[in-house]
């Protein structure tokens, strides 16, 4: 299902929390609503939901305008980042649930239902757990329970707020890619909030980037990277230096600059060494630069950090590799 987002605005008291949002989703995408917090992705994910209605402006969901129309009547599903599963029901009963309270005359026959939580536990790889309580599963399991459990009503659209935002980094990292494939295989319309620019960047088909209740720009997570079209987008996606070099002001981000233990050419700057982190296959460096009075941030392969032979203090040459420069 398609959504389209058009001028939406909404205000709480005296704060404009979305200002005149347009936004058109293809049907099948799975979309990142990235930037932080309190920019206004939660709203607008909540008045696509229906959860919440904008004071101007419409949603249209498959080209039909659904700005006056009930949550149930839209046929959305919802994961949210505080698992709501229910305590005392297993998690077959939790799956099951959205199916045994439809109306009598939708409600499919126990065996259906029966067959279609088993299906869902086996997508979400959790067929193994359908008699346990949410409360003998991890945090990353009550997740993927509360995924099948949306999927389990044939959502047209499925909404996720901060889905994976409680869990620690490792386990995160597994359901992004969990995530992805899975939404290769279903292929329903999704819509996820998140703060992480990992997390967007690798997940979604398309990211859109918010800032104080504006979208500064919708992108590819390779063009928003690559081609930022404003600042905001540069700096929020990614560790940045201010530099000047041929009389330009730009950016360069840590890894792309050049770096040598001598002088390596004309344009190279000296720096001397302030710190040396070593993060897993990455050595980050903070180098001083000698002219300019500035602390850059340089990172560099930790092999080819070892193969300088650089100590804290040592001098470092650099040059950027690419300027980033906006007009
Ligand atoms: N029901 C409400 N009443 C008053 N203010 C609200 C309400 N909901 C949200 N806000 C305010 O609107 C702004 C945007 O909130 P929103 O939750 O959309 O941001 P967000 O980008 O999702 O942030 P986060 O990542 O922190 O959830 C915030 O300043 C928030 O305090």
């Amino acid at each position: 299902m398609s959504i389209h987002i058009q001028n939406v605005s909404k205000t709480y008291g005296q704060t404009r929390v979305l200002n005149n949002i347009s936004l058109d989703i293809p049907s099948g995408e799975l979309v990142a609503l990235l930037g932080p917090s309190g920019s206004g992705k939660t709203t607008l994910l909540r008045i696509i939901a229906g959860l919440e209605q904008p004071d101007t402006g419409r949603v249209l969901l498959s080209g039909q305008d659904a700005t006056d129309q009930n949550v149930r009547d839209r046929e959305v599903g919802f994961v949210f980042q505080h698992y709501a599963l229910f305590r005392h029901m297993t998690v077959f009963e939790n799956v099951a649930f959205g199916l045994k309270v439809k109306p009598r005359s939708q409600r499919p026959d126990g065996l259906i239902i029966k067959k279609e939580v088993q299906r869902l536990l086996k997508l979400v790889q959790l067929d193994w757990a359908a008699e346990r309580y949410p409360a003998q599963l991890s945090g990353g399991q009550r997740q993927r329970v509360a995924l099948a459990r949306a999927l389990a009503v044939q959502p047209r659209v499925l909404l996720l707020d901060e889905p994976f935002g409680a869990l620690d980094a490792k386990v995160r990292e597994e359901l992004r890619t969990w995530l992805r494939r899975l939404h290769e295989e279903i292929h329903v319309t999704s819509v996820f909030v998140t703060h992480d620019q990992q997390e967007a960047l690798e997940v979604a088909s398309q990211v859109v980037v918010f800032n104080e209740g504006h979208i500064e720009q919708v992108g590819s997570p390779e063009t928003v990277y690559d081609k930022p079209a404003t600042p905001f987008v540069y700096h929020f996606l990614g560790r940045s230096n201010t530099f000047s070099a041929r009389g330009q002001n730009g950016f360069v981000r840590p890894h792309e600059f050049e770096v040598a233990a001598e002088p390596a050419g004309p344009d190279f700057r000296e720096g001397r060494i302030r710190h040396i982190h070593l993060i897993g296959p990455l050595a980050r460096l903070e180098v001083e630069d000698v002219h300019g009075e500035s602390t850059l941030e340089v990172e560099l392969p930790r092999t080819h950090f070892k193969t300088l032979g650089l100590t804290p203090q040592s001098s470092l040459f650099f040059r950027p590799e690419q300027l980033t420069v906006f007009d």
